[in-house]
């Protein structure tokens, strides 16, 4: 569904180049979630901009179903990301003033949905993270969790084919967190979307069906299971697991 081939991204700042993504290649698989684990500065978000069409690699190519993403036009590019795509956002990019269920219901309106049935859709998502009670409040009336949480109900209400998440629970407690990496490994599975989850957390890393571990552009060799990297993190940083 989603692949990266031998991609490489370089920004220059002044003199020096930062090698953001340095020749990675990645497949994921529809109903696969892939976990990006890796250290602040590695690549992560870098790599989510490409796949989302919102940057383009120096070389290399990112594919989506077949589709070169670089090779679209800016219209094809934008109806990709409404129409294919749930990005959850780190900064969640969510419109002030607008109540939250008008957020979760934009892209819906933006395809063309008629406002009351795309306001029941994005009503149903607010409702599955948990947000049932907060729907006529405006982001700047929410908690930074809440926020999060719609800019996750936004994501996942077009029903995307590829879900590209970073850190989404960064800003939430335990529990909300764990509900809603249950819920992204459960539409992942039963929707069969393809889900990259970018993060640096361990335990969020546990849920996906792979873990590829992002350092300074480059992923480290082989795929893992969670409780390996956490182990190989650990080895690297002289703790214990
Ligand atoms: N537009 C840009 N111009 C210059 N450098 C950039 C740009 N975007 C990212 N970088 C640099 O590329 C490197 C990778 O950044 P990226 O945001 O992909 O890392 P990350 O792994 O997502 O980090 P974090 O976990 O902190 O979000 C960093 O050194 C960053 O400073």
């Amino acid at each position: 569904m989603l692949e990266f081939r031998d991609v490489v991204k370089h920004y220059r700042s002044g003199d020096s180049v930062v090698r953001a993504v340095d020749g990675v290649s990645l497949e994921v698989a529809a109903g696969e979630l892939v976990a990006l684990y890796g250290p602040s500065g590695s690549g992560k978000t870098t790599m989510l901009m490409l796949a989302a069409g919102l940057d383009r690699p120096d070389r290399g190519e990112v594919r989506c179903d077949g589709r070169s993403v670089a090779g679209m036009s800016a219209e094809e590019a934008t109806r990709y990301r409404r129409t294919q795509l749930g990005f959850i956002w780190q900064q969640f990019h969510l419109a002030p003033g607008m109540s939250a269920l008008d957020n979760a219901a934009m892209k819906l309106i933006a395809e063309g949905l008629g406002r009351r049935a795309a306001r029941r859709r994005a009503a149903r998502w607010l409702e599955l993270v948990g947000l049932a009670e907060r729907t006529r409040h405006p982001p700047e009336q929410l908690s930074t969790g809440e926020r999060q949480r719609v800019a996750i109900a936004r994501a996942l209400a077009n029903e995307p084919r590829l879900i590209l998440a970073d850190e989404p629970t960064g800003n939430l407690d335990t529990t909300r967190g764990q509900a809603v990496l249950t819920l992204l490994a459960q539409i992942t599975r039963d929707a069969g979307v393809a889900t990259v989850l970018v993060t640096h957390d361990p335990t969020a890393a546990a849920y996906a069906d792979r873990v590829r571990t992002l350092r300074d552009g480059i992923l480290l060799d082989g795929a893992a299971t969670a409780a390996e990297e956490v182990a190989r993190d650990a080895a690297a940083k002289g703790t214990a697991p």
